[in-house]
């Protein structure tokens, strides 16, 4: 068996175009989204750049906030207050991860969930669990997107999740169970990684590991989903899936570069979008 390619690419830009409609429809209100960007880490601004790319071509305001590593914590603050307080700004984003001498969680409760459009505040991580109207996280809920668009049913499913992070591994169990796949979670203390992928409908990758999930950790058509965003030893961009062997052994698999990355993008203006249309009432 040869996999499908799940072109996140593809799906990505189908849903712009349908998010340009919806900015369409916003009576000349313009979402607006604030990118906080700290220090100067080279794959940080790599990600900020595209962000602000890809809110360009539809429309959407960003504003870029640069500030030094030096930072201190309560200028931040004041920065995420005057943002929460800024009617053209409808979503704020602060890049991770941060310097060490800033607390992540102060900043993540900081920001008003309503404009947290990373889904990382605790609120919309409460309501991702227990219903109501939240932001969910965009890499997982961009793999949600992706699912659907290739018409793979969960309900029954067995997906194995490898990662628990607050910002993919842990939301992607719950959108998973959410649409009735029973979930493992993996991580780095699971005892027998394989013995788990292997039993695997689904296995979402998102360890940050190169070759981490090879075809003997995954039965014969089972879908592949690719989070990592690793560097081979000649410094090619690459996932945490061996891809060529996966390829050979998976039904669906989603590529390293052109899969899960562009639909993280695309859900950032989809919950930018929401929240401009929940501020203007027009939703
Ligand atoms: N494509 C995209 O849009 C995005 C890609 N990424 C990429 O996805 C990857 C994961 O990101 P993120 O969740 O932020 O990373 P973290 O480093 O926060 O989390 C990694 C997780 O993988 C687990 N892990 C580490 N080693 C192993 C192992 N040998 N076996 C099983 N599990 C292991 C860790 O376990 P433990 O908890 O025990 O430490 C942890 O839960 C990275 O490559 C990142 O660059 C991230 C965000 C978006
Ligand atoms: N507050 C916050 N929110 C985030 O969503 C967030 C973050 N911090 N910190 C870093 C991670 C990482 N992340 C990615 C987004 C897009 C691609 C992406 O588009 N990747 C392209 C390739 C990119 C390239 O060529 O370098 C692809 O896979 O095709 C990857 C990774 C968002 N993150």
């Amino acid at each position: 068996m040869s996999a499908e390619i799940i072109d996140g690419k593809k799906i990505a830009q189908s849903m712009r175009e349908q998010l340009k409609e919806r900015i369409a429809n916003l009576q000349g209100v313009t979402p607006g989204l604030a990118v906080v960007l700290i220090g100067d880490n080279q794959a940080s601004q790599t990600y900020v750049s595209m962000k602000q790319k890809a809110c360009e071509n539809l429309g959407i305001y960003s504003r870029l906030i640069r500030m030094p590593e030096s930072v201190s914590e309560s200028d931040l603050l004041s920065t995420i207050n005057e943002l929460n307080e800024d009617s053209t700004i409808h979503g704020i984003l602060v890049q991770l991860p941060l310097p060490a001498h800033i607390d992540e969680t102060s900043v993540i409760e900081a920001i008003i969930p309503a404009k947290d459009v990373d889904g990382f505040h605790p609120i919309n991580v409460g309501r991702l669990q227990t219903g109501g109207e939240a932001f969910y996280p965009c890499t997982p809920n961009g793999i949600m997107k992706m699912l659907e668009y290739q018409g793979i049913d969960l309900t029954g499913k067995h997906a194995v999740v490898v990662g628990r992070s607050n910002i993919v591994g842990k939301p992607m169990g719950q959108l998973l169970l959410k649409e009735s796949a029973t979930v493992t979670y993996c991580h780095s203390k699971t005892a027998d990684l394989k013995a788990h992928t292997k039993q695997a409908d689904i296995v979402v990758a998102a360890a940050g590991i190169h070759n981490l999930i090879t075809a003997e950790h995954i039965k014969e058509g089972a879908v592949v989903i690719d989070v990592g965003m690793n560097r081979d030893s000649e410094g090619k961009l690459c996932g945490d899936a061996d891809y060529d062997s996966c390829k050979a052994k998976a039904s669906a698999i989603t590529p390293v570069p052109g899969g899960v990355g562009p639909m993280t993008i695309t859900m950032l203006l989809f919950n930018t979008v929401e929240s401009a249309e929940r501020f203007s009432k027009v939703k």
